[in-house]
């Protein structure tokens, strides 16, 4: 696991951009793992920006999504489908038919949503990077505490306290969801590289308990300890509780160093 930080969220989401545009000039039909949230948005302002400027081309791109709300319908201004158009896919040159999401607008046939999700990320011969955010319980996607670490994309109840801190982004009167289909444990550890970028101090606890901590279904996220090739973007305020931060300085200067 590579350990990144930086003064500040900017260049967290600048080196994020950078990253995601280096793959896409090595495999312009590269296959993308995105995540929703607020952490990535700067990201995906970076990466239009590169588009603008025609440093990079999503023309033959494929993306699936690591989750959505169920019973969210594409037009509506909460699903995930909205939001990626929003904060990317409308400012750059992705083909629509080629990002994916596990869209389940009837909780009854979520397996059959899940097992369609699994089939088509296999038929594009898996995800290339998985850009992933963390939640303030040690999410990822909407895999919460107690999820199987193994896990494949299922529908997931989602816990009280993911429920109350996305509430921020529903509108009164909107109905805030409370299931979701979610890419499993499993299905994110199955990338060939992984993104993970955590910025603010309230994350500070989950990216301590992500990258120091023991691996537990408690933080699904460290189960990413597991992974050959993880590269973790932080800014100082979510790296505040880390105790190997000087390593992880020493290691990013000799890697610099080497390139
Ligand atoms: O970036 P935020 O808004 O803190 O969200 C944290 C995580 O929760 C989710 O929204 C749940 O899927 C993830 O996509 C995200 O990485």
């Amino acid at each position: 696991m590579e350990v990144i930080i930086f003064e500040n969220e900017s260049l967290v989401a600048k080196r994020a951009a950078s990253m995601l545009a280096d793959l896409l000039s090595i495999k312009p039909s590269a296959v993308l793992g995105l995540a929703t949230g607020s952490t990535p948005i700067k990201t995906y302002q970076e990466l239009i920006k590169k588009f603008n400027n025609g440093e990079v081309s999503f023309k033959d791109v494929s993306t699936f999504n690591l989750d959505e709300y169920v019973g969210l319908k594409s037009d509506n201004k909460q699903s995930y489908q909205y939001f990626m158009r929003e904060q990317l896919f409308d400012f750059i040159d992705i083909q629509l038919d080629n990002t994916h999401f596990p869209i389940c607008l009837n909780a009854k046939e979520n397996q059959q949503v899940a097992e369609n999700y699994e089939a088509i990320i296999n038929a594009k011969m898996g995800i290339d990077l998985q850009l992933l955010g963390i939640g303030h319980n040690g999410h990822i996607g909407f895999n919460e505490p107690s999820s199987s670490l193994a896990s494949r994309t299922r529908l997931k109840t989602l816990t009280r306290s993911t429920i109350e801190v996305n509430s921020r982004l529903f509108e009164a009167g909107e109905t805030q969801p409370t299931m979701a289909m979610t890419m499993g444990i499993g299905t994110i550890m199955d990338a060939n590289h992984i993104l993970l970028i955590a910025t603010g101090e309230g994350k500070a606890e989950a990216v301590r308990n992500a990258i120091e901590g023991a691996i537990s279904a408690s933080c699904p996220a460290s189960i990413l300890q597991m992974h050959p090739h993880v590269t973790v973007l932080l800014d100082k305020n979510s790296a505040s509780l880390l105790q190997n931060t000087a390593y992880y300085q020493r290691v990013a200067e000799q890697v610099k160093e080497l390139n």
